[in-house]
């Protein structure tokens, strides 16, 4: 890590009197502003973090900040270094340099203690097809060391909150994608974790089926007092959350609410599909002044009225134009701006 930087733990809650002290006093990072604006304590803090594996730099000096109750979301395509952070955080990975804290911990050198206040839903399925659901949890709780009655008490009220009492005493190897990935939740929340760490949580469902998980999750959050930290290279799952980072080649290019950072676009999003798109691309440059890209839906234009500048497009471009569409932008073109492609470009060049 360049620069010394004076790390303690966080405090795991609001500390007494002034709410939060930050960690990285020595950093020129102070919270003591923040704290003085009732905000919620920092529960997940990264500075510079890195991981560098033989050959790949996976990630490459993530700086964060999440703040207790908050949905934060890192966006990225495909091996933008989404899965080695939260390995990083949740402590399954070391950092080659860098330091992080999460719910009052320093990942490094408190590793027990992080994992005792977090929870974790992995990319891919884990719970045991053999048990039945009430099982997998009991198991769980075993693990844990949570005494009995306590962990019958947890059970029943975290498979009522992601909505499978009913099946409690059914086979996992029965459930659909989507239960299985809910009963991970509830598993992940039995011991009663301040941060909820979810890789991927809907990777291979259906629209549907995501849809619904994410009406779980938002339950979830109004009944847990939990932080819920998530990777995603799914565009309407950022939509989601509080606040999201977006990551491309193991670095943070930008953060924000998922509307501020639309809003920063400053522009309407149009897509044109042409008879010719080589002239057209051409065109747009040389009459227009404007620099298209080439997607899925035709070429990919921002500028800052599109209704008055559709009529002009059409009557200047020289090329017949087959269809336009005009929208507002959305966190696609957030990732374009910020990386000159789009994420579903991205995801296609691993
Ligand atoms: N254990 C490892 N050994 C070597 N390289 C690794 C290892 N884990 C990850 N990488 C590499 O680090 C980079 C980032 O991978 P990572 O899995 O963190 O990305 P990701 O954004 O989570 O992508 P995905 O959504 O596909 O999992 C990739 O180039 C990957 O191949």
């Amino acid at each position: 890590m360049s620069g010394e930087v004076r790390f303690t733990a966080l405090p795991v809650g609001p500390a007494p009197g002034s709410g939060f002290a930050s960690p990285y006093a020595g950093a020129g990072e102070s919270d003591a502003p923040a704290a003085g604006r009732g905000l919620p304590p920092v529960t997940v803090l990264a500075r510079g973090l890195r991981k560098a594996y033989p050959g790949v730099e996976a990630v490459r000096g993530v700086d964060l900040t999440v703040r207790a109750g908050e949905t934060f979301g890192l966006l990225g395509p495909n091996g933008a270094g989404k899965s080695t952070t939260i390995a990083m955080l949740c402590t399954l990975a070391r950092p080659t340099t860098g330091r992080a804290s999460v719910a009052g911990a320093d990942v490094t050198t408190d590793p027990g203690a992080v994992r005792r206040r977090i929870g974790l839903v992995f990319q891919d399925l884990t719970v045991d097809g053999d048990l039945t659901a009430a099982e997998n949890l009991r198991f769980h709780a075993d693990l844990y060391g949570l005494p009995r009655r306590t962990a019958r008490r947890r059970v029943a009220d975290m498979l009522a909150l992601v909505g499978l009492h009913d099946r409690r005493d059914s086979l996992v190897r029965t459930f659909s994608g989507g239960m299985k990935r809910r009963l991970e939740i509830a598993r992940g929340l039995l011991h009663a974790p301040q941060v909820l760490f979810l890789d991927e949580p809907t990777l291979g469902l259906d629209p549907q089926t995501r849809a619904q998980l994410w009406e779980h999750l938002h339950y979830v959050r109004t009944q847990r007092s939990v932080t819920l930290f998530l990777t995603t290279h799914y565009l309407e799952e950022a939509e989601h959350c509080d606040r999201i980072a977006v990551i491309d080649g193991g670095r943070i290019v930008t953060e924000g609410s998922p509307a501020d950072l639309k809003a920063a676009i400053g522009a309407d999003r149009v897509a044109v599909r042409t008879a010719d798109d080589t002239a057209a691309l051409s065109a747009l440059r040389e009459r227009f002044g404007l620099r298209a890209h080439a997607a899925p839906e035709g070429l990919l234009l921002h500028v800052p009225d599109g209704a008055s500048f559709v009529p002009r497009l059409c009557a200047g471009l020289g090329v017949p134009v087959l269809s336009v569409a005009v929208t507002r932008p959305s966190l696609d073109d957030v990732f374009l701006r910020c990386t000159g492609r789009t994420i579903h470009d991205a995801d296609g060049v691993r």
